[in-house]
């Protein structure tokens, strides 16, 4: 295959330096080089292998935007923070997300590529979900149905599920961190995750408010699978209904609305979804339901659980001596755009933060979704972001106002 086929942005034809390239040296040639990519890398419209494509929005800390890397032509999201308003607070959040990202493998959770960081920025590109948020699709076309609601939730359950096998809690658990990749559910935005062993103590509150537990604002301490669980009843409070169960217009009324712990469920929420809310809502966190009583509750039964993925390399150079055949296909691939194992064992210190990475963890995963059909992306869609669901105006959920106003508001500590 030629250069013009591989990159979707291509050199000079007649530049003699490409000539006897392989597409990997063209790129890098490339981009050190043509004055196009050296522009467009000026004018931030390119991150190292990635040609930015597009806005997909912008969170407290973060600007997200699609994009599409110039080797291997599949589309990212990347996650762009800027280095000069990171503290050592942030710093630290961030380097968990990384490691937390890396230790989950499941088919519901968000996959990580790559790490680039410039002089200003730090750039974290993740597996692109095409079909928007939970939340929009909510704040759209009002609450899901239950059927539905099951087979969203039951993939919620499952992905949450494999982070505390893994002993990661998510402590950011909402619609807004929901996507949608075709019919399946991605669970991403690990900002606020963090390892945590079974009975360990955390002191840090974060969350947003509309989703925090009782124990975030009265207690000193608190664990974090339990105030995961309780994230999880709001939020099928909320696919059920399409409302909020405590509902209030500033973040000190509505800490007093779950402390209290009084909400109503509406009628047409079925009796079985009705035990499952009221049992992840309990206001003692040891006695909400378990994820384990949750799977084999009445209301899920017959839903299919994703189970997590085998163990699989996350790092090229570990591929290359790898037995798995997943990793022997992709370092196939790869050596077939020219990133040779030399390539490779040189970019091994850089972990993470190469592109090298970033080629390799993508084209397993292009090879994994073809492989495996629990992993395939469905393109049956309820809507498409590249149409929609990215330029939906925010609308209001029954008394909070949308994403922009500070009821969505990240915090980390909780007065
Ligand atoms: N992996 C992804 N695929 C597709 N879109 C994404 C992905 N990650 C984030 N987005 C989109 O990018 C936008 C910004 O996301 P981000 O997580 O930074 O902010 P947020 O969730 O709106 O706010 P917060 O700062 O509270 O997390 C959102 O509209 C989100 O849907």
């Amino acid at each position: 295959m030629t250069l013009q086929h591989r990159l979707s942005v291509v050199g000079d034809e007649n530049d003699p330096n490409l000539d006897n390239k392989t597409p990997y040296e063209q790129l890098v040639y490339l981009l050190n080089n043509d004055q196009r990519y050296l522009k467009e890398a000026t004018l931030n419209k390119r991150v190292g292998f990635y040609r930015i494509r597009g806005d997909l929005g912008t969170g407290n800390f973060s600007q997200v935007k699609m994009a599409v890397n110039s080797l291997t032509r599949e589309r990212v999201a990347i996650k762009i923070l800027d280095k000069t308003k990171m503290d050592e607070k942030t710093q630290k959040l961030l380097s968990r997300e990384i490691k937390s990202m890396d230790y989950v493998k499941h088919p519901n959770i968000i996959r990580l590529y790559e790490v680039h960081e410039t002089l200003a920025k730090i750039h974290i590109v993740l597996e692109y979900a095409p079909n928007g948020e939970l939340f929009s699709k909510i704040t759209t076309f009002g609450k899901l149905q239950e059927t539905e609601c099951r087979s969203n939730f039951s993939q919620i359950v499952s992905a949450v599920s494999h982070m505390h096998d893994r002993n990661i809690i998510h402590r950011d658990l909402k619609a807004e961190n929901i996507f949608y990749s075709g019919k399946r559910i991605k669970v991403g935005d690990f900002g606020f995750s963090k390892c945590s062993q079974v009975g360990e103590q955390l002191s840090t509150y974060c969350g947003s408010p509309p989703y925090a537990a009782p124990e975030l604002f009265k207690d000193e301490h608190y664990e974090g699978r339990y105030v995961d669980i309780w994230a999880l009843g709001i939020l099928l409070y909320f696919m059920v209904t399409g409302i909020m169960p405590f509902r209030a217009d500033t973040v000190g009324k509505l800490k007093k609305c779950i402390i209290d712990g009084t909400f109503t469920i509406p009628s047409f929420v079925s009796d079985n979804c009705q035990f499952i809310i009221r049992n992840l809502l309990k206001r003692s966190p040891k006695e909400r339901l378990t994820l384990h009583s949750l799977e084999r509750s009445d209301w899920l039964e017959g839903q299919e659980f994703p189970k997590p993925l085998h163990s699989f390399e996350l790092m090229a150079h570990h591929a290359l001596h790898s037995s798995g055949t997943d990793e022997q296909q992709t370092i196939k691939c790869l050596n077939e755009l020219g990133v040779t194992s030399k390539v490779i064992k040189e970019c091994k210190d850089k972990g993470v933060r190469s592109n090298v990475t970033g080629i390799y963890r993508i084209m397993l995963h292009k090879l994994q979704k073809q492989k495996y059909p629990y992993l395939a992306d469905d393109s049956t869609t309820h809507s498409s972001r590249d149409t929609s669901a990215s330029t939906l105006s925010p609308s209001t959920i029954d008394g909070y106002s949308s994403k922009k106003k500070n009821i969505k508001t990240k915090v980390c500590t909780i007065l």
